[in-house]
């Protein structure tokens, strides 16, 4: 009995041992995850703001410093200058490439992603100091954080297990990471197009982690919408802004031409009304109505996350397919009008809408620019204002599309099984990541999407955040994925 009691007690101890260690570990390494992040979000490396600039371009070298430091072939690459609306010329921000193994027999995976932000204060309405990384219930709030920080160091820390633990990387990995994303990814595309057969040449797949999963469901995207933005522009009407009471129904008033030339573009039941738009669209076939069937979307959920009683569409079918696969117009805003508090009573003299449509298979950027420039001007002459339109079209990024059946997405659901042990949906996304198109136009290589932030992590607005458990579990799902996708070889080579 007293040997039994013994050797319980022995097992025990070595119980408590193991729980301790891995507890402890496991802290460590959440410790290391929180404090790389909460070092990136303090970096106010917002693009848009020129003032900024000194910041993004701290930003990237510290990225590059965390490549280098961890043994990665390191280059911090000149992509020249930004023209200013003013006409003053200011660096912009390096991007950073790096390289972990160049093994010929290995397949090669090249991470892309993006350090800089959108801009963000206080006073916007957030609860807490948007570059002070804070917990709050296990989410990391900050600026950045989600959009694209964390996702970034998930990969990055993805590379340092394999190291922390001895294991040879089962691929190469190269990263390719940008400043300028959050502002039109600025000579990124040049810098693509230099690098194809050099930085690009041993690359098989492209990774981008720059979306988020649509419900609490893991997913993997395999297709964003393209966007045409357009400026119209209501000129030469009166030389001055006027007394509406003075003036008042003596002129015709450039913001009447505008909001008459806008309210033709869609109708109240979302039907774009230019001419060609809708015919260009590719038919939604069976197979995708069944895949989206078959996605975890509750429209109750989607609506109180808005904020709306009511949706365009009724089913979830309908609401993804809009969401995803058919273009929209959204009008943003009207530069020269008065929007200010308070009763203001002028006529303003010059007017311009920004307005834009997001693409999908088979617009084309450039039949929708010279569609949407006729269709104004026909419109606007039937008004038989003696004012100028000017219509211009300022963004004209392509849709991305990928094939589901490509061997990369097979690894993703096995990395996905793997971690999560769930299947992934397979989803699309709504917003526009111009760089994926030019990745796989310039490159033609296989890119996927592996989105691990979560579907309420509020980018690009207040109290942005990332959740710990898909900062940690991504972490996990990216060290899977490796391994999977260096299966890929194996079976097919
Ligand atoms: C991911 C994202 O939010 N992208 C932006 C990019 C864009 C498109 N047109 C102008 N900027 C988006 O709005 O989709």
């Amino acid at each position: 009995i007293i040997i039994i009691i013994i050797i319980i007690i022995i097992i025990i101890i070595i119980i408590i041992i193991i729980m301790a260690y891995s507890y402890s570990t496991s802290v460590i390494g959440i410790v290391i995850f929180y404090d790389a992040l909460r070092e990136w979000v303090a970096i106010e490396s917002d693009s848009s703001n020129v003032l900024k600039r000194p910041d993004l371009h701290h930003m990237m070298e510290k990225a590059a410093q965390k490549l280098r430091l961890m043994g990665g072939m390191v280059e911090l690459v000149d992509i020249g200058q930004q023209e200013l609306p003013d006409g003053q010329t200011l660096a912009l921000p390096k991007v950073v490439t790096a390289q972990f193994g160049s093994d010929p027999n290995k397949r090669t995976v090249c991470i892309y992603g993006h350090v800089d932000v959108q801009p963000a204060k206080m006073d916007d309405g957030w609860a807490t100091d948007p570059y002070n990384l804070t917990d709050i219930n296990g989410n990391l709030y900050g600026r950045g954080a989600s959009d694209n920080k964390a996702p970034v160091l998930a990969w990055i820390h993805a590379v340092e297990a394999y190291q922390a633990l001895h294991m040879e990387l089962p691929v190469n990995v190269k990263f390719i990471i940008e400043g300028m994303e959050e502002t039109g990814s600025n000579g990124l595309e040049d810098m693509i197009v230099a690098q194809r057969d050099i930085f690009f040449s041993d690359v098989d797949y492209i990774i981008i982690s720059d979306c988020g999963w649509l419900s609490r469901r893991p997913a993997l995207t395999y297709g964003t919408r393209g966007n045409c933005y357009f400026f119209a522009e209501v000129i030469e009407g009166p030389k001055q802004d006027l007394h509406s009471g003075v003036y008042g129904g003596t002129v015709i008033e450039p913001m009447t031409d505008l909001i008459g030339i806008l309210d033709t573009l869609i109708d109240p039941n979302g039907k774009i009304l230019i001419p060609g738009i809708r015919e260009a669209v590719a038919p939604l076939s069976d197979e995708e109505w069944k895949m989206y069937q078959d996605i975890q979307f509750d429209l109750e959920n989607y609506k109180n996350k808005i904020g709306v009683d009511q949706l365009m569409y009724n089913s979830k079918v309908d609401l993804l397919a809009h969401m995803w696969r058919y273009p929209t117009v959204s009008i943003h805003g009207i530069q020269g009008a008065f929007s200010d508090h308070g009763t203001k009573t002028v006529i303003p003299a010059k007017v311009v809408a920004k307005f834009s449509i997001r693409q999908v298979p088979n617009m084309d950027p450039a039949v929708v620019k010279k569609q949407v420039t006729d269709y104004l001007h026909l419109v606007f002459s039937k008004r038989k204002s003696p004012n100028k339109l000017k219509v211009t079209m300022v963004i004209g990024a392509k849709p991305w599309l990928a094939d589901t059946q490509d061997p990369v997405f097979e690894a993703g659901k096995a990395a996905i099984k793997r971690v999560f042990n769930v299947d992934p949906d397979l989803i699309r996304e709504g917003a526009t990541i111009p760089i994926a198109r030019t990745f796989q136009d310039v490159t033609g290589k296989s890119i996927i999407m592996m989105p691990i932030g979560g579907f309420d992590d509020g980018l690009h607005s207040q109290n942005e955040k990332m959740s710990r458990y898909n900062y940690i579990e991504g972490t996990k799902y990216f060290i899977a994925y490796l391994h999977e996708v260096s299966l890929i070889k194996k079976t097919s080579v």
